[in-house]
Protein backbone atom coordinates (compact mmCIF):
# COMPACT_ATOMS: atom_id res chain seq x y z
CA UNK A 1 0.00 0.00 0.00
CA UNK A 2 1.49 3.63 -0.67
CA UNK A 3 2.74 4.99 2.22
CA UNK A 4 2.33 8.91 0.38
CA UNK A 5 5.33 10.35 1.41
CA UNK A 6 9.21 9.34 2.46
CA UNK A 7 12.17 10.44 3.16
CA UNK A 8 15.50 8.83 2.28
CA UNK A 9 19.39 9.90 3.17
CA UNK A 10 22.69 9.12 0.66
CA UNK A 11 25.76 9.75 1.85
CA UNK A 12 27.96 12.21 0.18
CA UNK A 13 30.77 10.84 -1.69
CA UNK A 14 34.28 12.29 -2.46
CA UNK A 15 36.17 10.34 -4.96
CA UNK A 16 39.83 10.20 -4.40
CA UNK A 17 40.91 8.71 -7.79
CA UNK A 18 38.79 7.36 -10.96
CA UNK A 19 39.14 6.36 -14.34
CA UNK A 20 36.28 7.02 -16.73
CA UNK A 21 34.47 4.11 -18.76
CA UNK A 22 31.70 5.18 -21.63
CA UNK A 23 29.64 2.94 -22.86
CA UNK A 24 26.36 3.31 -25.20
CA UNK A 25 23.95 1.62 -22.61
CA UNK A 26 24.16 3.86 -19.70
CA UNK A 27 23.64 0.85 -16.88
CA UNK A 28 27.25 -0.25 -18.71
CA UNK A 29 28.92 3.42 -18.25
CA UNK A 30 30.62 4.54 -15.52
CA UNK A 31 33.93 4.79 -13.73
CA UNK A 32 36.49 2.49 -11.94
CA UNK A 33 38.52 4.14 -9.05
CA UNK A 34 37.74 4.68 -5.23
CA UNK A 35 36.52 7.26 -2.66
CA UNK A 36 34.72 7.88 0.85
CA UNK A 37 31.23 8.10 1.87
CA UNK A 38 30.48 10.60 3.96
CA UNK A 39 28.11 10.97 7.05
CA UNK A 40 27.15 14.55 5.66
CA UNK A 41 24.57 14.24 2.52
CA UNK A 42 21.63 14.82 1.05
CA UNK A 43 18.05 14.37 2.68
CA UNK A 44 15.51 13.87 -0.40
CA UNK A 45 11.79 13.87 0.76
CA UNK A 46 8.96 13.23 -1.43
CA UNK A 47 5.36 13.03 -0.89
CA UNK A 48 2.28 12.30 -3.68
CA UNK A 49 0.49 14.94 -5.32
CA UNK A 50 -2.48 14.51 -7.70
CA UNK A 51 -1.32 13.90 -11.05
CA UNK A 52 1.76 12.02 -10.03
CA UNK A 53 -0.26 8.56 -10.81
CA UNK A 54 -0.22 8.30 -7.38
CA UNK A 55 -3.43 7.57 -4.98
CA UNK A 56 -3.89 11.67 -4.52
CA UNK A 57 -2.50 13.93 -2.35
CA UNK A 58 -1.00 12.83 0.71
CA UNK A 59 -3.62 12.49 3.83
CA UNK A 60 -0.73 14.69 5.55
CA UNK A 61 0.16 17.06 3.11
CA UNK A 62 0.38 20.74 4.37
CA UNK A 63 -0.08 23.90 2.00
CA UNK A 64 3.62 23.97 2.63
CA UNK A 65 4.46 21.00 0.43
CA UNK A 66 3.29 23.46 -2.43
CA UNK A 67 1.62 22.97 -6.28
CA UNK A 68 1.18 19.76 -7.53
CA UNK A 69 5.07 18.95 -8.47
CA UNK A 70 7.13 20.95 -6.46
CA UNK A 71 10.99 20.90 -6.55
CA UNK A 72 13.10 22.60 -3.92
CA UNK A 73 16.80 22.78 -2.97
CA UNK A 74 17.18 23.77 0.35
CA UNK A 75 13.70 25.40 0.67
CA UNK A 76 14.25 27.47 -2.20
CA UNK A 77 12.69 26.94 -5.97
CA UNK A 78 15.52 24.54 -7.94
CA UNK A 79 15.82 20.95 -9.44
CA UNK A 80 18.89 18.92 -10.72
CA UNK A 81 18.40 16.82 -14.17
CA UNK A 82 19.42 13.75 -12.63
CA UNK A 83 16.35 13.58 -10.11
CA UNK A 84 13.77 14.98 -12.49
CA UNK A 85 15.40 11.53 -15.39
CA UNK A 86 14.80 9.38 -11.90
CA UNK A 87 11.43 10.78 -11.54
CA UNK A 88 10.16 10.53 -15.03
CA UNK A 89 11.32 6.80 -15.32
CA UNK A 90 9.42 5.97 -12.54
CA UNK A 91 6.67 7.92 -13.37
CA UNK A 92 6.20 10.40 -10.75
CA UNK A 93 7.11 13.60 -12.21
CA UNK A 94 4.17 15.31 -10.20
CA UNK A 95 5.48 14.29 -6.90
CA UNK A 96 6.41 17.37 -4.40
CA UNK A 97 10.13 16.45 -3.99
CA UNK A 98 12.45 17.96 -1.37
CA UNK A 99 16.52 18.12 -1.66
CA UNK A 100 18.21 19.15 1.46
CA UNK A 101 21.65 19.11 1.97
CA UNK A 102 24.81 20.96 4.04
CA UNK A 103 27.07 20.00 1.41
CA UNK A 104 27.93 22.66 -1.83
CA UNK A 105 26.75 21.44 -4.99
CA UNK A 106 29.16 20.77 -8.05
CA UNK A 107 32.62 20.82 -5.26
CA UNK A 108 33.26 17.36 -5.65
CA UNK A 109 30.81 15.08 -3.26
CA UNK A 110 28.33 13.94 -5.90
CA UNK A 111 25.16 16.06 -4.42
CA UNK A 112 23.54 15.55 -7.61
CA UNK A 113 24.13 11.34 -8.00
CA UNK A 114 23.20 11.21 -3.86
CA UNK A 115 19.85 13.49 -5.09
CA UNK A 116 18.61 11.15 -7.48
CA UNK A 117 19.30 8.09 -5.74
CA UNK A 118 17.81 9.78 -2.65
CA UNK A 119 14.64 10.40 -5.65
CA UNK A 120 14.76 6.77 -6.66
CA UNK A 121 14.11 5.55 -2.81
CA UNK A 122 11.77 8.21 -1.75
CA UNK A 123 9.77 8.11 -4.53
CA UNK A 124 9.60 4.21 -4.60
CA UNK A 125 8.45 4.24 -0.92
CA UNK A 126 5.89 6.54 -0.77
CA UNK A 127 4.42 5.91 -3.60
CA UNK A 128 4.63 2.44 -3.67
CA UNK A 129 6.87 1.66 -6.64
CA UNK A 130 7.41 -1.99 -5.90
CA UNK A 131 11.02 -1.81 -7.14
CA UNK A 132 14.14 -3.52 -5.56
CA UNK A 133 16.97 -1.63 -4.96
CA UNK A 134 19.05 -2.75 -6.98
CA UNK A 135 16.68 -1.23 -9.78
CA UNK A 136 16.75 2.25 -7.94
CA UNK A 137 20.56 2.59 -7.91
CA UNK A 138 20.17 1.31 -11.78
CA UNK A 139 17.75 4.08 -12.49
CA UNK A 140 19.71 6.88 -10.52
CA UNK A 141 23.09 5.58 -12.08
CA UNK A 142 21.49 5.77 -15.51
CA UNK A 143 20.24 8.98 -14.89
CA UNK A 144 23.48 10.82 -13.58
CA UNK A 145 25.47 9.14 -16.34
CA UNK A 146 22.88 10.55 -18.83
CA UNK A 147 23.23 14.14 -17.28
CA UNK A 148 26.99 13.86 -17.20
CA UNK A 149 27.08 14.73 -13.58
CA UNK A 150 28.80 12.13 -12.51
CA UNK A 151 30.36 8.46 -13.65
CA UNK A 152 30.71 6.61 -10.10
CA UNK A 153 28.92 8.47 -7.16
CA UNK A 154 25.22 6.55 -7.16
CA UNK A 155 27.39 2.78 -7.08
CA UNK A 156 29.20 4.00 -4.16
CA UNK A 157 26.93 6.21 -2.42
CA UNK A 158 24.51 3.16 -2.67
CA UNK A 159 27.12 0.60 -0.74
CA UNK A 160 28.53 3.28 1.65
CA UNK A 161 32.06 2.99 3.73
CA UNK A 162 34.96 3.36 1.43
CA UNK A 163 33.86 1.98 -2.09
CA UNK A 164 36.22 0.89 -4.20
CA UNK A 165 34.57 0.33 -8.06
CA UNK A 166 36.57 -2.57 -9.26
CA UNK A 167 34.55 -2.50 -12.32
CA UNK A 168 32.39 0.59 -14.29
CA UNK A 169 28.23 0.24 -13.87
CA UNK A 170 25.41 -0.28 -12.49
CA UNK A 171 24.17 -2.69 -9.57
CA UNK A 172 24.37 -6.26 -12.32
CA UNK A 173 27.14 -5.01 -14.47
CA UNK A 174 30.05 -3.36 -12.31
CA UNK A 175 31.74 -4.67 -9.04
CA UNK A 176 32.46 -3.30 -5.91
CA UNK A 177 35.07 -3.69 -3.33
CA UNK A 178 35.85 -1.32 -0.21
CA UNK A 179 38.45 -0.71 2.43
CA UNK A 180 36.83 -2.03 5.25
CA UNK A 181 37.80 1.10 8.29
CA UNK A 182 35.87 4.03 9.81
CA UNK A 183 37.25 7.56 10.34
CA UNK A 184 36.84 11.17 11.18
CA UNK A 185 36.92 13.54 7.61
CA UNK A 186 37.32 17.11 7.15
CA UNK A 187 37.04 18.99 4.35
CA UNK A 188 37.51 22.14 2.81
CA UNK A 189 35.51 23.78 -0.16
CA UNK A 190 36.99 26.95 -2.46
CA UNK A 191 34.35 26.25 -5.28
CA UNK A 192 33.33 24.45 -8.02
CA UNK A 193 34.41 22.45 -11.13
CA UNK A 194 32.20 21.30 -13.24
CA UNK A 195 32.13 17.61 -13.91
CA UNK A 196 30.64 18.50 -17.22
CA UNK A 197 33.55 20.22 -18.76
CA UNK A 198 36.10 17.51 -17.13
CA UNK A 199 34.35 14.02 -18.55
CA UNK A 200 33.44 16.15 -22.12
CA UNK A 201 37.05 16.61 -22.62
CA UNK A 202 40.01 14.27 -23.24
CA UNK A 203 40.22 11.88 -20.25
CA UNK A 204 43.04 9.67 -21.42
CA UNK A 205 45.39 11.17 -19.60
CA UNK A 206 43.41 11.16 -16.24
CA UNK A 207 42.17 7.85 -16.98
CA UNK A 208 45.68 6.14 -17.31
CA UNK A 209 46.27 7.89 -13.92
CA UNK A 210 43.37 6.28 -12.01
CA UNK A 211 44.37 2.65 -13.42
CA UNK A 212 47.39 3.22 -11.79
CA UNK A 213 45.92 4.28 -8.79
CA UNK A 214 43.36 1.14 -8.39
CA UNK A 215 45.98 -1.07 -9.26
CA UNK A 216 47.86 0.21 -6.15
CA UNK A 217 44.95 0.50 -3.54
CA UNK A 218 43.94 -3.08 -4.70
CA UNK A 219 47.37 -4.23 -3.79
CA UNK A 220 47.33 -2.46 -0.70
CA UNK A 221 43.72 -1.52 0.32
CA UNK A 222 44.80 0.74 3.22
CA UNK A 223 43.16 4.50 4.04
CA UNK A 224 46.82 5.78 3.54
CA UNK A 225 47.31 3.76 0.28
CA UNK A 226 44.20 5.04 -0.85
CA UNK A 227 45.40 8.88 0.50
CA UNK A 228 48.98 8.83 -1.15
CA UNK A 229 47.42 7.24 -4.51
CA UNK A 230 44.81 9.92 -4.78
CA UNK A 231 47.42 12.83 -4.67
CA UNK A 232 49.39 10.99 -7.38
CA UNK A 233 45.99 10.95 -9.02
CA UNK A 234 45.52 14.59 -9.05
CA UNK A 235 49.31 15.04 -9.92
CA UNK A 236 49.41 13.26 -13.05
CA UNK A 237 45.55 13.87 -14.19
CA UNK A 238 46.83 17.86 -14.44
CA UNK A 239 43.22 18.50 -12.34
CA UNK A 240 45.21 20.09 -8.91
CA UNK A 241 43.95 24.15 -8.56
CA UNK A 242 46.08 26.11 -7.53
CA UNK A 243 44.26 26.81 -3.62
CA UNK A 244 43.40 22.96 -3.50
CA UNK A 245 47.22 22.40 -4.23
CA UNK A 246 48.61 24.71 -1.57
CA UNK A 247 46.28 23.36 0.93
CA UNK A 248 47.13 19.81 0.34
CA UNK A 249 51.01 21.02 0.64
CA UNK A 250 49.99 22.89 3.76
CA UNK A 251 48.60 19.58 5.11
CA UNK A 252 51.69 17.60 4.59
CA UNK A 253 54.38 20.16 5.86
CA UNK A 254 52.35 19.87 8.60
CA UNK A 255 52.20 16.13 9.24
CA UNK A 256 56.09 16.21 8.52
CA UNK A 257 57.01 18.73 10.59
CA UNK A 258 55.07 17.31 13.69
CA UNK A 259 57.43 14.85 15.57
CA UNK A 260 56.14 11.24 17.03
CA UNK A 261 55.70 12.53 20.90
CA UNK A 262 53.00 14.74 19.23
CA UNK A 263 49.68 12.89 19.96
CA UNK A 264 48.46 12.68 16.30
CA UNK A 265 45.61 10.61 15.39
CA UNK A 266 47.00 7.36 13.68
CA UNK A 267 43.98 8.01 10.94
CA UNK A 268 45.70 11.25 10.07
CA UNK A 269 47.19 10.14 6.35
CA UNK A 270 47.36 14.27 4.74
CA UNK A 271 45.42 15.53 2.65
CA UNK A 272 44.15 15.17 -1.46
CA UNK A 273 41.61 16.57 -3.76
CA UNK A 274 37.42 15.41 -4.07
CA UNK A 275 36.84 14.93 -7.75
CA UNK A 276 35.67 16.91 -8.95
CA UNK A 277 35.82 20.39 -6.99
CA UNK A 278 37.92 23.02 -5.96
CA UNK A 279 37.84 20.95 -2.60
CA UNK A 280 40.17 19.20 -0.14
CA UNK A 281 39.54 16.55 2.24
CA UNK A 282 41.76 14.77 4.92
CA UNK A 283 41.32 11.90 7.00
CA UNK A 284 41.65 12.29 11.27
CA UNK A 285 42.37 15.93 11.68
CA UNK A 286 44.58 16.86 9.06
CA UNK A 287 43.47 19.97 7.87
CA UNK A 288 42.58 21.68 11.50
CA UNK A 289 46.38 20.83 12.91
CA UNK A 290 47.00 22.60 9.62
CA UNK A 291 45.30 25.77 10.66
CA UNK A 292 42.18 25.42 8.48
CA UNK A 293 38.63 25.21 9.82
CA UNK A 294 37.13 23.01 8.28
CA UNK A 295 33.78 21.04 7.87
CA UNK A 296 34.45 17.50 9.71
CA UNK A 297 32.29 14.31 9.71
CA UNK A 298 32.89 10.71 9.30
CA UNK A 299 32.93 8.04 6.84
CA UNK A 300 29.58 6.66 6.32
CA UNK A 301 29.52 2.90 6.86
CA UNK A 302 25.97 2.53 6.33
CA UNK A 303 25.69 3.99 2.24
CA UNK A 304 22.02 5.33 1.40
CA UNK A 305 18.61 4.13 3.27
CA UNK A 306 15.39 5.48 3.72
CA UNK A 307 14.84 7.33 7.45
CA UNK A 308 12.10 8.49 9.40
CA UNK A 309 9.06 7.11 11.94
CA UNK A 310 8.39 3.60 9.73
CA UNK A 311 11.55 2.49 8.24
CA UNK A 312 13.71 3.62 11.66
CA UNK A 313 12.30 1.54 13.80
CA UNK A 314 12.72 -1.69 11.59
CA UNK A 315 16.53 -0.60 11.18
CA UNK A 316 16.88 -0.14 14.69
CA UNK A 317 15.18 -3.86 15.39
CA UNK A 318 17.79 -5.06 12.86
CA UNK A 319 20.89 -3.85 14.19
CA UNK A 320 19.48 -4.84 17.68
CA UNK A 321 19.78 -8.41 16.45
CA UNK A 322 23.53 -7.63 15.53
CA UNK A 323 24.86 -5.78 18.03
CA UNK A 324 24.53 -5.79 22.01
CA UNK A 325 21.53 -3.78 22.82
CA UNK A 326 23.83 -0.85 24.71
CA UNK A 327 25.96 -0.98 21.64
CA UNK A 328 23.29 0.48 19.10
CA UNK A 329 24.23 4.16 18.62
CA UNK A 330 24.44 4.82 14.87
CA UNK A 331 28.12 6.13 15.71
CA UNK A 332 29.17 2.54 17.17
CA UNK A 333 28.30 1.65 13.10
CA UNK A 334 31.56 3.70 12.03
CA UNK A 335 33.47 3.61 15.57
CA UNK A 336 33.09 6.88 17.01
CA UNK A 337 30.73 9.67 17.87
CA UNK A 338 28.94 11.79 15.03
CA UNK A 339 28.60 14.57 17.14
CA UNK A 340 30.21 16.94 14.48
CA UNK A 341 28.66 15.93 11.18
CA UNK A 342 25.91 18.25 9.84
CA UNK A 343 24.72 15.00 7.80
CA UNK A 344 22.64 12.53 10.09
CA UNK A 345 19.95 10.28 9.67
CA UNK A 346 17.57 10.93 12.14
N1 LIG B 1 22.73 25.88 -6.82
C1 LIG B 1 23.25 25.02 -7.68
N2 LIG B 1 24.58 25.02 -7.93
C2 LIG B 1 25.14 24.14 -8.81
N3 LIG B 1 24.42 23.22 -9.48
C3 LIG B 1 23.09 23.18 -9.28
C4 LIG B 1 22.45 24.07 -8.37
N4 LIG B 1 21.14 23.77 -8.36
C5 LIG B 1 20.96 22.75 -9.22
N5 LIG B 1 22.13 22.40 -9.79
C6 LIG B 1 22.30 21.27 -10.70
O1 LIG B 1 22.98 20.26 -9.94
C7 LIG B 1 23.85 19.50 -10.74
C8 LIG B 1 25.23 19.51 -10.08
O2 LIG B 1 25.98 18.48 -10.63
P1 LIG B 1 27.56 18.42 -10.49
O3 LIG B 1 27.98 17.09 -11.01
O4 LIG B 1 28.18 19.65 -11.07
O5 LIG B 1 27.82 18.53 -8.94
P2 LIG B 1 27.81 17.47 -7.75
O6 LIG B 1 27.00 16.30 -8.14
O7 LIG B 1 27.46 18.21 -6.53
O8 LIG B 1 29.29 17.07 -7.51
P3 LIG B 1 30.49 16.46 -8.28
O9 LIG B 1 31.35 17.65 -8.43
O10 LIG B 1 30.98 15.44 -7.34
O11 LIG B 1 30.04 15.86 -9.58
C9 LIG B 1 23.81 20.12 -12.13
O12 LIG B 1 22.91 19.33 -12.90
C10 LIG B 1 23.20 21.52 -11.90
O13 LIG B 1 22.45 21.94 -12.99
C1 LIG C 1 33.29 11.53 -12.39
C2 LIG C 1 33.24 11.81 -10.88
C3 LIG C 1 34.64 12.09 -10.37
C4 LIG C 1 32.39 13.09 -10.69
O1 LIG C 1 32.17 13.39 -9.35
C5 LIG C 1 32.59 10.64 -10.11
O2 LIG C 1 31.27 10.47 -10.51
C6 LIG C 1 33.34 9.33 -10.27
O3 LIG C 1 34.25 9.09 -9.50
O4 LIG C 1 33.02 8.58 -11.19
Amino acid sequence: MSRQRATAFVPGHVTAFFSAHPADRPAAAGSRGAGIALTDGVTVRVSASEGDGSDGLAADASPADGPAGSRTIDGEPGTIGAVEDVLAELGRGGAHVAVETDLPIGAGFGVSGAAALGAALAANDALDGGRSENELVRIAHEAEVGRETGLGDVVAQARGGVPIRVEPGAPGVGELDGIPAGARVEYVTFGELSTEAVLGGDTDTLSAAGEDALDRLRADPRLPTLMDAAREFAREADLLVPEVAETIAAVGEERDGADSASGREPDDHGAAMAMLGRTVFALGTGLSDAGYEPEACRIDAAGARLVGDDTMPERMRRLRGEYPRETVELSAIDGGSDDECTGTDS
